[in-house]
């Protein structure tokens, strides 16, 4: 079922017309659906229905929302944090610190001590380095910080090169062949309770058999860690699965997901921990854009619309595919390049793409923008940062304010001396 759909000729969001939105909010605009982003949730926890324990902590950078953080907190969700700004995101929208998991390879020892005093459930320690410094940070705080240890597997994701995070020479985690020793010595600290490992082999995944050959070398290496005397009570499996961007696209259900990781962790003994993004906020959401004008081009036409590689990165960073679609088909389609008003030529969305037409005025959306969409922007060309909406049955609310031109240059400063 999708909750964008159309409704006598026009594109809704649930029963919310996206003219409407577009009237009242103005373009571009971020558009969510509450409907879509509870069903994306429950079926992902169904999906792992078999799993006895676990927390299902929803990737923050995804889609940091507080309204989108708040729906998910309603479905039970806890949150896999890279920052404490996620943390306190998370924490704002009523995510208990227990069920707040900090990853990243970064962490700085100030993100380490407001985490800490956070009381948050658990920290994804990516190297030696990191569990020593926490370790001592937390013992001085007369704390010990519950810890698993990131591993990298080196196991090729099959995704695109840049959101690949399990290879050995991506910067994540630690050689699974050095696991065991670094864990001994992290073991061995008093500010820290190292009980367990954690895995992320990166996102948008089209195949789940990579996760599959992780999931199975963590096995061993439990297997290993146990038989050194360590005790091993939580797994914390990330995210990664992939979504569907293209109209027919197939990819793994979050079902045959969680058959293979109830298959493959069902002697653990552990509590297993998620960390879905995309695959509950990708669909959930569309960049809703007006034409400003079309322009002939030197093959096919140039639809120049008011969103731009700023407000989604996706395929400027990428090379990614988003669906564009009219909002009021006619019926008719063009083959067109669709850009962004951005002055470089990466601001382009699409090239020679088949689309619906559409004429100078016209509203359309970018499908699948619900994840690492506004979450992505930057204010470059200083074009701000574009509003957030969230659609609910028939009404919908403004979830994130227009912030325009004048609160970055009210935030800046000519010093005196230049005057
Ligand atoms: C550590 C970690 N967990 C979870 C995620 C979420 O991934 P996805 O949105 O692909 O489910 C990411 C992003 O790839 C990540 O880096
Ligand atoms: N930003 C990436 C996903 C990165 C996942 C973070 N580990 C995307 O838009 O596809």
């Amino acid at each position: 079922m999708d909750h964008f759909a159309l409704k006598d000729g026009v594109l809704h969001a649930e029963n919310v017309p996206l003219p409407q939105i577009a009237r009242e909010v103005g373009t571009p605009v971020y558009v969510y659906s509450r409907a879509t982003l509870e069903r994306h949730a429950r079926v992902f926890r169904e999906a792992l229905d078999e799993v006895p324990d676990k927390l299902i902590a929803f990737a923050v950078k995804s889609n940091p929302n507080l309204a989108v953080l708040k729906v998910l907190q309603n479905q039970g969700y806890g949150a896999d944090v890279v920052s404490v700004g996620e943390m306190r995101r998370a924490l704002a929208a009523g995510i208990a610190p227990e069920m707040i998991v900090f990853s990243g390879v970064g962490k700085t020892r100030r993100e380490m001590i407001e985490a800490l005093e956070a009381g948050i459930g658990q920290f994804n320690i990516e190297s030696e380095e990191e569990g020593l410094e926490l370790a001592e940070i937390a013992e001085g705080m007369g704390l010990t910080a519950d810890c698993a240890l990131r591993i990298n597997p080196d196991v090729d994701a099959g995704t695109h090169d840049k959101i690949s995070t399990g290879k050995g020479d991506n910067k994540f985690g630690v050689p699974i062949d050095q696991a065991g020793q670094i864990f001994g010595k992290l073991a061995s600290q008093k500010g820290v309770n190292l009980r367990g490992v954690a895995v992320h082999i990166g996102s948008q995944l089209a195949d789940i058999t990579p996760l599959e050959s992780a999931f199975a070398k963590l096995g061993e290496l439990i297997a290993g860690l146990r038989g050194a005397g360590h005790t091993i009570t939580h797994v914390d499996l990330g995210g990664g699965l992939g979504v569907p961007y293209r109209k027919g696209e197939v990819l793994p259900s979050p079902a045959e997901y969680g058959a293979m990781v109830a298959c493959v962790t069902k002697d653990w003994g552990v509590k297993l921990i998620f960390e879905p993004g995309r695959v509950i906020a990708g669909n959930a959401g569309v960049l809703l854009t007006e034409v400003v004008r079309v322009k002939r081009g030197l093959n096919n036409p140039f639809v120049i619309v008011d969103a731009a590689m700023n407000d989604l990165a996706r395929p400027a960073l990428y090379g990614a595919y988003h669906h564009f679609e009219a909002v009021t088909p006619t019926g008719e389609s063009m083959i067109a390049n669709i850009v962004g008003p951005i002055c470089e030529t990466g601001d382009t969305f699409a090239r020679d793409r088949q689309c619906d037409l559409v004429k100078s005025g016209d509203l359309a959306v970018f499908r699948t923008a619900g994840a690492y969409g506004a979450t992505m922007a930057s204010s470059y060309n200083s074009r701000g940062f574009v509003a957030e909406t969230l659609v609910d049955g028939d009404k919908f609310a403004v979830v994130a304010d227009r912030v325009g031109a004048d609160s970055f240059i009210n935030a800046e400063r000519v010093p005196d001396w230049l005057e």
